[in-house]
């Protein structure tokens, strides 16, 4: 972790060529464009989800990923265009810190100043199950996919969420269209699990999943959730890869609710109706704490009442009762999250033992019958603003030649609902404090020292003219975070841990803000 205005180091200039002494990042040699966004060639949209737009781009020389591409994910401004939350940077810095074969890499953070929004920069995945399922159903006549598809995309699924458990994650937001595949190239069939967003780690206790809005897409949504938990555990996963297993099977979703739009209220009526059609009504005899939901009681009538005659999750998902894979979709889909399966004990089981046998590539079976799954159709008449025409620009071929250097891909971060915090970010021109010539900063022209003279509200639009002069730095800090730190370089004095994005509007390490900032951040929040 870079500590932020220490003496003797820092990520101002990180070695990297970034950071200290970097341009303004609102004046461009090139255009209006973005200072950090010369580091790209975009080619077009590839998508568009909740929380904003997705770009293919490719990195551009002298990096070593040169030709590289790259999913960047740019999110909407929220309603009170505030910029960036703290706790959209804290996910984001959790999201940096992940690495795993089935789970998407994050490449870089920017940030623009002008306006404080938001893109990450992730590997990009030609294809995601929301689109192999989908050419399957319509555009290949419903014809099944291959078994030992399904059995390596589910094994690498479970390797990924394993490890994501693990290590204290739980996505919280698993559906097809989060589960990337890696397409020609070294990672050919390399599953991914992206977007991230909505992950926190989790610790004891545990707070309600329903405090920050609305999670887990319903159709995938585990039933304690719907029915009000105000705990809840990896196993919530573990059912939206149940759900997502019978996707892979029938190609249609499996328990395909309608969702009531924009609330608050995790209770969705027709979404636990559709479960309980197929797996019958929940007992408190098998699911104990069942009747300490708040739904379970609050909702009688709707929810207990309708008696339904089921056969089991056999009628709609065509295996075998004695299958291994059957077994394994049952306990996948298990109403007691302490009795569902476990990503690491869905791993063990005989499904993934008797033959086919998984593979890391999941697209070519070794019988041969590979399907050549289209890959994304590119937009390129959509630029990053997501409005204006971009120059015509060469789509990826599906022979992705720089696949095989990818090691990840991506997805969403969204604060939908997330409360946030009095006062939780500072934009301010750097101070020449202590330590600062040491990361070799160009002397701030114009700004002088003392307090900022702008107030510290996050700064936004400055002039042209002040452009030319500043370089730029902004922290975010984080108001949760604040505590007295005593150190010799420091003294006694009130300390925040934040972030800091440099000139280029490349975020840089979560560290300790540097007393000057901490004191002006401090004194806006009196003067406030
Ligand atoms: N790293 C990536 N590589 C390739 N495609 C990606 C990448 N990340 C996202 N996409 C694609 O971009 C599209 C939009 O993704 P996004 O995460 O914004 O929304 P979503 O998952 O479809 O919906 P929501 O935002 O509601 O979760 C999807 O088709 C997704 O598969």
């Amino acid at each position: 972790m870079s500590i932020i205005g220490r003496t003797g180091q820092g990520p101002m200039g990180d070695g990297n060529g970034r950071g200290g002494g970097m341009a303004n990042p609102n004046s461009s040699k090139h255009g209006n464009k973005p200072e950090w966004l010369q580091q790209y060639d975009l080619i077009g949209k590839i998508g568009e989800g909740t929380y904003g737009l997705v770009f293919l781009a490719r990195i551009k020389a002298p990096s070593t990923n040169r030709g590289k591409f790259i999913a960047i994910k740019k999110f909407k401004q929220s309603k009170d265009g505030d910029g960036v939350s703290p706790t959209a940077i804290r996910e984001i810095m959790l999201l940096r810190e992940i690495s795993h074969e089935n789970v998407v890499k994050l490449v870089n953070v920017h940030i623009n100043h002008a306006d404080m929004s938001l893109y990450l920069a992730f590997d990009y995945a030609d294809h995601d199950l929301y689109e192999i399922i989908r050419y399957h159903r319509d555009k290949a006549g419903g014809q099944p996919i291959n078994p030992y598809t399904v059995k390596s995309l589910l094994w690498q699924l479970l390797n990924g969420l394993n490890y994501l458990h693990s290590n204290w994650i739980i996505h919280r937001d698993l559906k097809p269209s989060n589960i990337l595949v890696m397409g020609e190239g070294e990672e050919q069939g390399v599953v991914k699990i992206a977007d991230f967003g909505l992950a926190r780690i989790y610790q004891a206790p545990l707070k309600p999943l329903y405090e920050n809005g609305v999670v887990v897409t319903i159709w995938y949504r585990a039933p304690e959730l719907l029915l009000g938990a105000k705990h809840y555990t990896s196993a919530v996963d573990m059912w939206a890869v149940g759900c997502i297993f019978a996707e892979l099977i029938t190609l249609k979703p499996l328990f395909q609710g309608q969702e009531v739009k924009a609330t608050q209220n995790p209770f969705q009526f027709d979404q636990l109706d559709k479960i309980f059609k197929v797996l019958g009504h929940p007992t408190v005899e098998k699911w104990p704490i069942l009747a300490n939901l708040p739904h379970w009681q609050q909702d009688v009538q709707h929810i207990q009442q309708p008696k339904y005659e089921t056969n089991g999750i056999g009628t709609v998902v065509p295996l075998p009762a004695k299958s291994a894979a059957f077994d394994l979709l049952s306990k996948m889909l298990e109403y007691d999250p302490r009795k569902r399966i476990t990503a690491s004990q869905a791993l063990e089981h005989e499904y993934f033992r008797n033959e086919p046998l998984p593979g890391r590539n999941a697209l070519v079976p070794n019988t041969g019958d590979r399907v050549n799954y289209p890959t994304r159709p590119v937009d390129t008449s959509t630029d990053i603003e997501g409005t204006t025409s971009l120059q015509p620009s060469q789509p990826p071929s599906s022979g992705n030649a720089v696949s095989g250097n990818l090691a990840g891909a991506h997805h969403a971060i969204g604060n939908r609902g997330i409360p946030r915090g009095p006062m939780p970010m500072v934009g301010i021109p750097r101070m020449p404090g202590p330590g600062i010539g040491s990361y070799g900063l160009p002397s701030q022209g114009g700004i002088g020292g003392g307090m900022n003279p702008n107030g510290i509200p996050m700064q936004r639009g400055i002039s042209a003219a002040q452009q030319q002069q500043q370089v730029f730095y902004t922290c975010i800090v984080e108001p949760s975070e604040m505590f007295m730190k005593i150190g010799p370089e420091v003294g006694f004095s009130p300390a925040f841990t934040g972030y800091l994005i440099d000139g280029r509007g490349d975020v840089q390490e979560h560290g300790i803000v540097s007393i000057m900032t901490s004191l002006q951040f401090l004194m806006s929040n009196i003067m406030e």
